[in-house]
């Protein structure tokens, strides 16, 4: 197999820095990874995590999603502009009642996580139609399907990017390209912890009592425990992201968390629409005793799973 050339947006921390580096070290080589990110200052993780493969698998270069002209740059200087799969990874989070976010800050959202898909395509699009080849993979997430309480700009960002892909996938066809949204549920990165950080010193004011304290006692208060019992490593991310680049089919739609699934099957067992509506609804203020039960159950589970998988033995069934 011919060594395929990948760049990789955001890839300073987190998800996007996994995928460079589960690439760049592949052992077949398989792989050319132009990993990019907006700030270089911020290169020494990735760097770390890519010992030895730098100018060999992987280079690192400079691009901000919201800069046509940093994107152009930095596509630009790439041989020939050959790009043979794309993966779009930036992206940025926002939580808290909207009364208390500015229409700046949902910009800001819309800007990264959307139109920077839309900017980074303007720039390759023509070059893989003219070429008749390329894999466009987009991080999206499961708040790609399904809203969730209190991420209403964040959620609608990733809405965005399913339904421009969506559009987008029909005519790609005709030119052989291929879409791969990869809808992951949370996952423990800087995201996570930039998210909280910002909604623990959001300025609540403006939102009325009953809204303030369901988003500090309820959302906030369950959040560290949603992600320690439902949540992925960016490394398990990238595993099934490399998966998807090297199947010969890849799928349009690619959930990465059997944990979240039943969540999100309920948008498609319901075509009112009302089934995942009334079910997070119930988990959060009539059940939350139950729900909470369960996380710590999922927690218990996956705490005796490492424990006995770190001290060698088989894991349980
Ligand atoms: N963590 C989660 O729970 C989930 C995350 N996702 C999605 O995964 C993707 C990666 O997030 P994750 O790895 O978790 O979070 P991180 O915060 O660890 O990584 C986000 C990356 O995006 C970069 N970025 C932000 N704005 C820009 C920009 N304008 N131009 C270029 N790069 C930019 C960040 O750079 P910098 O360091 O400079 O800020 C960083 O490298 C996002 O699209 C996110 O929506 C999807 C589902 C769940
Ligand atoms: C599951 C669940 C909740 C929270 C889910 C969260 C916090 C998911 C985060 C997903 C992320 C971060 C995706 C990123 O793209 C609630 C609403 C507290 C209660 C109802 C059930």
């Amino acid at each position: 197999m011919a060594q395929k050339t990948v760049l990789i947006t955001g890839c300073s921390s987190g998800i996007g820095l996994a995928i460079a580096a589960k690439l760049a070290r592949d052992e077949q080589k398989r792989f050319k990874v132009y990993a990019t990110m907006r700030n270089l200052a911020k290169q020494d993780d990735l760097i770390a995590a890519t010992e030895g493969y730098l100018g060999k698998t992987m280079e690192i270069k400079e691009m901000d999603v919201c800069c046509e002209d940093s994107i152009r740059n930095c596509v630009s200087s790439i041989p020939d502009r050959h790009i043979d799969i794309l993966v779009s990874n930036a992206g940025v989070g926002l939580i808290g009642p909207i009364e208390c976010q500015t229409i700046e800050e949902m910009k800001t959202v819309m800007d990264t996580n959307f139109f920077g898909l839309v900017r980074l395509l303007k720039e390759t699009l023509p070059d893989m139609k003219r070429r008749k080849s390329g894999h466009i993979v987009i991080i999206s997430s499961v708040m790609g399907i399904q809203g969730i309480l209190f991420n209403d700009v964040y959620a609608a960002s990733k809405f965005a990017v399913e339904g421009f892909c969506e559009s987008l996938a029909i005519q790609a066809l005709k030119f052989k390209l291929h879409l791969s949204l990869i809808e992951p549920g949370p996952v423990v990165t800087e995201f996570e912890r930039k998210v909280f950080e910002d909604g623990m010193k959001m300025d609540l004011s403006a939102a009325d009592k009953e809204t303030a304290d369901m988003f500090t006692n309820i959302y906030l208060k369950n959040y560290k425990s949603i992600f320690q019992s439902l949540g992925q490593t960016a490394e398990d991310v990238a595993e099934h992201t490399m998966k998807i680049m090297l199947s010969e089919n890849p799928p349009f739609r690619h959930q990465t968390n059997t944990l979240y699934t039943p969540m999100t099957t309920l948008k498609y067992a319901d075509p009112n629409g009302d089934l995942p509506i009334d079910t997070f609804y119930k988990m959060v203020f009539q059940h939350d005793k139950i729900f909470n039960a369960s996380l710590n159950f999922i927690k218990l589970l996956r705490w005796r799973s490492k424990k006995s998988f770190d001290l060698g033995k088989p894991q349980p069934q």
